[in-house]
């Protein structure tokens, strides 16, 4: 009964600019018509082939059994298996799933990766949960997603709150069910268990060279650049080190605890050496002053990097930013009226489903290494991350450039061509659909 209530309030509260579902939708809709597509294409892309909902029940430790709710969606599998991230949140809901598995098709497509869109979440907060409910909680939802992933099939990898551990049950679950190793199930694991080398830090590597190339295109000079980011999970603390690596001053970090800000820019590697320790620098480190996540996105910095969590570029939020460059790393974090704001500014945004997509790119070697159960040094997986994102950065600027229209819709613009022509070649078109 508890429960239930809590779902109705989630889907309750998000309108229609702030559901994710929705907005990909009105995307998808715009970029098929800018590209003088039949409208059927938006037919065929509108909806994910298949979606799955699992109930989970989970002995907790005071020996209640709690059900939880988790989903699959499976976007379009026409490059190949489906593939995208698990989410323990207790804000995921299905409409946020089915948005995600779109935007993973999407990712795909630009980056000319032989994969397909999927995505997965739980409705959860796993603070809340003890190690071994979370360990119970990760193989029972691996369990009852069985039937519909595999190699070949679907293959998840982590996003929010889930990491290589977790990752590391989910297989062995996996791997006992089906009775044999099967390392490419999933990606994102421990290295030990076949995870590929670079893949922790790909998605924020992917971030920093798609930051590189906007500022050749802007002219900004990366030595005298500064930057904020919101979230300093995985995403948003490799975005840190790797931005700071290139000599930009980060002034402020923030996530759903608090933040903090230094003029002079964060001692990045200090701060992640606090971080590592298991230490809250939202409330601990104390070589800095505290900010909030409003006040970091008004503050006067060259860059400014969403990593956390959807719809946080808003009318109430847009207005306020001063950077150059928005460079998305999370998924979705702009709602269509911030978009607005951000394009009367003049603001380079860096779309999300371009900006975070090093995180599949590297999953996508790690399911090559298993498939051929040979392992790649480091420098070659990330001169190959970074070939990949170049081309993908490249094909949309060209697009911008030939269509006159946002990096957004460009973006857009270069996945649905890709995925039309794969729509095509397996005869799902006629002629009145073709480019
Ligand atoms: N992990 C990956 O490889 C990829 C992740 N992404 C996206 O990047 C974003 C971050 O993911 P991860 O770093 O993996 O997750 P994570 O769980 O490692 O970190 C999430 C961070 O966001 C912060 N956060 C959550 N809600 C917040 C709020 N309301 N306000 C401010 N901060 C908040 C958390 O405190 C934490 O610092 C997500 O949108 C995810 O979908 C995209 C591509 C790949
Ligand atoms: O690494 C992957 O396969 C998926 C990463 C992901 O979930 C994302 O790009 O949003």
């Amino acid at each position: 009964m508890e429960k239930k209530k809590k779902d109705k309030v989630e889907s309750d509260i998000m309108t229609h600019d702030q559901n994710p579902y929705e907005i990909v939708k009105d995307l998808l809709k715009e970029s098929v018509s800018r590209l003088g597509l039949h409208e059927n294409i938006y037919h065929l892309l509108k909806k994910p082939t298949r979606v799955f909902e699992v109930s989970i029940p989970v002995r907790m430790d005071d020996g209640r059994i709690e059900n939880f709710t988790g989903y699959r969606s499976q976007h379009l599998d026409i490059l190949g298996p489906t593939k995208g991230g698990i989410r323990f949140h207790p804000a995921v809901n299905l409409d946020e799933v089915k948005a995600l598995s779109v935007w993973m098709s999407l990712k795909s497509a630009i980056i000319d990766l032989p994969l397909g869109g999927g995505k997965g979440g739980v409705i959860v907060d796993p603070e809340k949960l003890s190690e071994r409910e979370l360990e119970v909680l990760s193989r029972n939802y691996i369990k009852s997603i069985t039937p519909i992933i595999g190699p070949q099939k679907d293959i998840p990898a982590p996003d929010v709150n889930t990491n290589p551990k977790v990752m590391g049950w989910m297989i062995d679950e996996f791997d006992q069910l089906r009775g044999y190793n099967i390392p490419g199930m999933l990606t994102g694991k421990p290295v030990v268990l076949g995870g590929s080398l670079g893949r922790l830090e790909a998605t924020g590597r992917g971030v920093v060279f798609t930051i590189r190339e906007a500022c050749k295109v802007l002219g900004i000079d990366l030595g005298e650049a500064t930057a904020a980011i919101q979230g300093f999970g995985n995403v948003g603390s490799m975005t840190a080190k790797f931005l700071h690596e290139l000599g930009v001053k980060i002034v402020a970090v923030t996530d759903a605890k608090g933040g903090i800000y230094k003029e002079d820019g964060l001692d990045i590697p200090d701060l992640l050496a606090f971080t590592n320790k298991g230490e809250n620098y939202a409330s601990n480190y104390e070589k800095a002053e505290p900010i909030n996540n409003e006040e970091m996105f008004a503050l006067p910095v060259d860059i400014l990097i969403p990593a956390a969590v959807e719809n946080q570029i808003t009318k109430e939020t847009a207005p306020n930013i001063k950077a150059k460059i928005l460079a998305e790393a999370a998924n979705g974090p702009t709602t269509p009226d911030g978009d607005e704001i951000l394009e009367e500014k003049g603001i380079f945004v860096i779309p999300d489903i371009l900006c975070n997509a090093g995180g599949v790119t590297v999953s996508y070697f790690e399911w090559v290494q298993n498939n051929m159960n040979y392992y790649w040094k480091v420098d070659e997986i990330n001169q190959q991350l970074e070939e990949k994102m170049l081309a993908g950065f490249e094909k949309v600027i060209k697009m911008r450039e030939e269509k006159d229209c946002r990096m957004r819709d460009a973006a857009y613009m270069v996945g649905i061509s890709h995925l039309v022509k794969a729509m095509d070649a397996r005869g799902w078109i006629g002629e009145q659909e073709k480019l």
